[in-house]
């Protein structure tokens, strides 16, 4: 199924619903808070966690406000009422064993992962915005959590309608990021997702975005590419993506956001160059 769609959702996944249940009272009572209160962590262009309440997806305002964190690090951890809450610190960094023939670990030691606590407020406009306009998650994976409001919708491949991620209780959603799109030389594809506003209640989401360190260059993977099925992308630097991404969100740009796409190498540009290189000869 995520080779189709690029999303599925995992039940009976072994994490305790109490857990999940405190970081979502964290972030109800965060989002309660003054405005003055949350702006005291305000995210900038130079301070990269904290609270947002203007953030862009492709230069259109969003209908939502958010915190980031990393909870390795205490001094960012306001989503929790306690900054030093030491379970939330625990929790963080109990980190998977993995065989060591999966050289994923590497990609991953200083990684760039954070989550983000998604509070989007009713609109009285619903028809007129959007909780987060269409993208792709630029990273490796997304976990997420969404509450039972609803409002997720997945483009569909096929035909391309906007399919509703309908709210599984306890369920966690899981989607495919650009990387493992580039790292699967496209045998994973990241697909497109927004979120829809209602005017009446309001929703919350928590995804966790599954990053790697920021000096990792990102390409397809030697094992998955051969003559018969070559690279389909040139190397790139996720961190210099990242940057470029966390300042696309910042302010409105007038050029469009960096996206994978600028990397992919394209039939027609190989058979330019190819042809280029003939009559150079
Ligand atoms: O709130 C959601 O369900 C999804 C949010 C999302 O796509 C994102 O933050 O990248
Ligand atoms: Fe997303």
């Amino acid at each position: 199924m995520p080779a189709r769609t690029g999303f599925f959702q995992v039940v009976n996944h072994g994490v305790p619903l109490e857990k999940r249940q405190k970081l979502e009272d964290s972030s109800r009572k965060f989002f309660g808070l003054l405005s003055e209160e949350k702006r005291k962590i305000r995210r900038t262009e130079k301070l990269v966690l904290g609270y947002y309440d203007t953030e862009h997806t492709k230069n259109v305002r969003d209908w939502k406000e958010v915190l980031d964190f990393v909870a390795k690090d205490p001094n960012l951890v306001p989503a929790s009422p306690d900054p030093h809450d030491k379970e939330l610190l625990e929790w963080h960094n109990v980190w998977p064993q993995y065989p060591l023939e999966l050289k994923f670990h590497i990609f991953f030691r200083d990684q760039t992962t954070y989550v983000r606590l998604n509070h989007y407020p009713p609109c009285s406009a619903p028809d007129l915005a959007l909780g987060v306009g269409r993208h792709k998650d630029g990273g490796a994976l997304t976990i997420l959590f969404q509450d039972d409001v609803g409002g997720l919708q997945v483009k569909r491949k096929s035909d391309g309608e906007w399919v509703a991620v309908k709210p599984t209780p306890d369920a966690y959603i899981v989607n495919v990021g650009d990387i493992i799109q580039v790292w699967s030389n496209e045998a994973y594809e990241s697909v497109e997702h927004r979120v829809m506003v209602n005017s009446e209640k309001e929703r919350y989401s928590i995804p966790y975005f599954f990053n790697p360190a920021h000096y990792t260059m990102v390409e397809p993977l030697e094992e998955l590419t051969n003559e018969q099925s070559p690279p389909k992308y040139k190397t790139y630097s996720w961190g210099k993506f990242l940057i470029n991404r966390r300042l696309s969100n910042f302010k409105k740009l007038n050029v469009e956001n960096l996206q994978i796409s600028h990397f992919r190498i394209s039939e027609l540009a190989d058979k330019l160059e190819g042809a280029l290189s003939i009559n150079n000869n």
